[in-house]
């Protein structure tokens, strides 16, 4: 039977999930070099991007997050919480560096926009609540963009 129009509104039990996104951008420098391949392989693969003094970015992180909106809170997590992840995960490490020269990572991984998702992904599953990190999206350039989910 419908509540009648006095009556409190129904206080909705039902799980609701929510998708929250907190955006930062940084900037620094890289070069595509591949330490699988020859110089002249790097040369042809990479082109410009290969040069030896290489070049930089001002990327543009999207981190986000997926999880049961809370009934007492009404948050998935504190988007206080999820800057001070992003600013040990990302800014820290990696804002105004060379990502190949000053993050050990890179030293034998090449800094594709893919790897530094898979990196800022890795780094920042352990720091946000357990099972709820969903997405990071990397806008290397206006043009060029990067997702990765963990898979
Ligand atoms: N799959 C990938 N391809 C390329 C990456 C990458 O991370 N993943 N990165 C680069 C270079 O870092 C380069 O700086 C960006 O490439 P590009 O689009 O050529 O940059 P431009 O400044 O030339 O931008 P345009 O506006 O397109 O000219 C290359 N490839
Ligand atoms: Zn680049």
């Amino acid at each position: 039977d419908r509540p009648s129009s006095s009556s409190p509104p129904l206080t909705d039990m039902a799980e609701r999930i929510g998708y929250i996104t907190r955006v930062q951008s940084f900037s620094a420098c890289h070069r595509l070099h591949s330490p699988d391949l020859s110089d002249e392989e790097n040369k042809k693969v990479y082109g410009k991007c290969n040069n030896p003094n290489g070049h930089g970015h001002n990327y543009k992180v999207e981190v986000t997050v997926r999880g049961k909106i809370d009934a007492e809170t009404g948050m998935v997590m504190n988007l206080t919480d999820l800057k001070r992840c992003i600013e040990d995960v990302i800014m820290t490490p990696l804002d105004h560096k060379n990502l190949d020269k000053d993050v050990p990572y890179f030293s034998t991984v090449v800094s594709t926009t893919e790897n530094l998702a898979v990196y800022i992904w890795d780094h920042m599953v352990r720091e946000v609540p357990e099972g709820l990190l969903y997405e990071i999206k990397i806008h290397e350039t206006d043009k060029n963009i990067v997702v990765y989910r963990g898979e």
